[in-house]
């Protein structure tokens, strides 16, 4: 039934199941591509677990890994031991495969976000669908996850950025993280309206946005690169603690500037293939945009990541990353 689940929300298909049992749980239907896992018995190390994908709907390994996820927990291989919201994020976006269809919705993750048509919508329903699953288990720490894939190449194919909020990330996340794999982390330096903003700022809840790979078709996914990530995702199911490995084997990095689009007239000067997180020296002319003028690298290097030239007058066109030290690691 899980599995069948992924592809009738792909294909739109109307369910009369919206309730059922599994080996170690039950599951409920919520909403369009949103369900909930609930254990018959909770592990002491219980997380209410949010695993959101397709939040760009071009992005196709993060489905197939929630799929592997669900498929362990419906054969009865992975016990649930925590409660868990799975979400696909924009249903006609998956079914077209592209990234949105009006506007980005991981733009929109903001209560008081007052724009109107389908991503609006769909991000006031799924933050609705946030705070409810996380006031029913309100005595578990609050996780999400947001599972991306990006665009281009990166050196760091496997990254996280880390949103900007008042609660600090818990030491073993970082222990979490590099035993997943993941190969560089990117501190977010302000708030953003992403979903995993959303989650770590009115919920206190540790919260990541991944970038698992580029951006392909579905089963053209390297998926054994994502092993290590399914192991994660299948602990923190699981309630049990997950494996660690020492952070210091993922590279740092923090936001340095943020470059905006503020004119029709914007351009990037470097390669469309550019991989994110290459590095340009100071003096380089890296993008013109007709009110801002020239945008050069000035007295560092810099890294760039998610250069996009074309996003909305107003939006994020790209990060100026640098290198930045491992946070302390303490045995939290
Ligand atoms: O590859 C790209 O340029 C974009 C990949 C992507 O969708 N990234 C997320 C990052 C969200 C964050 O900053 O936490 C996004 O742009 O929404
Ligand atoms: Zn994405």
């Amino acid at each position: 039934m899980l599995n069948e689940w992924l592809d009738w929300t792909l294909e739109g298909a109307p369910t009369s199941h919206r309730q059922g049992s599994l080996s170690s749980g039950h599951y409920t239907l919520l909403a369009p591509g949103v369900l909930e896992l609930t254990p018959f018995t909770y592990t002491k190390n219980a997380q209410a677990c949010v695993f959101s994908a397709a939040i760009h709907g071009n992005e196709t390994a993060p489905v197939e890994l929630v799929g592997e996820l669900l498929a362990r927990i419906e054969a009865n291989v992975l016990t649930l031991g925590a409660p868990v919201l799975v979400i696909l994020g924009n249903l006609p976006a998956l079914r077209a495969g592209q990234r949105f269809m009006t506007t980005n919705l991981n733009r929109l993750f903001e209560r008081s976000m007052s724009a109107t048509g389908h991503e609006p919508a769909r991000a006031r329903e799924l933050m609705a669908q946030v705070d409810a699953f996380y006031a029913r288990h309100d005595t578990l720490s609050p996780l999400h996850y947001d599972l991306h894939t990006a665009i281009r190449d990166s050196c760091y194919p496997r990254f996280v950025v880390e949103p900007y909020a008042d609660t600090d990330t818990k030491p073993h996340q970082w222990r979490w993280l590099a035993a997943a794999d993941m190969q560089a982390v990117l501190h977010q330096r302000g708030p953003s309206d992403t979903f995993s903003h959303y989650s770590k700022h009115y919920h206190g809840a540790q919260a990541f946005t991944f970038e698992l790979g580029r951006v392909a078709p579905f089963g053209q996914n390297d998926l054994a690169s994502l092993a290590p990530m399914l192991e994660l995702l299948s602990a923190l199911a699981s309630g049990q603690a997950p494996a660690q490995a020492p952070p210091e084997q993922m590279a740092f990095f923090r936001v340095a500037h943020e470059i905006r689009r503020q004119s029709e007239d914007f351009q990037f000067y470097f390669a469309d293939e550019t991989p994110n997180f290459t590095a340009f020296s100071p003096g380089t002319l890296l993008a013109h945009d007709g009110k801002q003028g020239d945008i050069r690298v000035l007295e560092a290097p810099l890294h760039v990541v998610f250069p996009n030239a074309n996003v909305d007058i107003g939006a994020r066109a790209g990060l100026l990353v640098t290198s930045s030290a491992a946070p302390h690691n303490d045995n939290q």
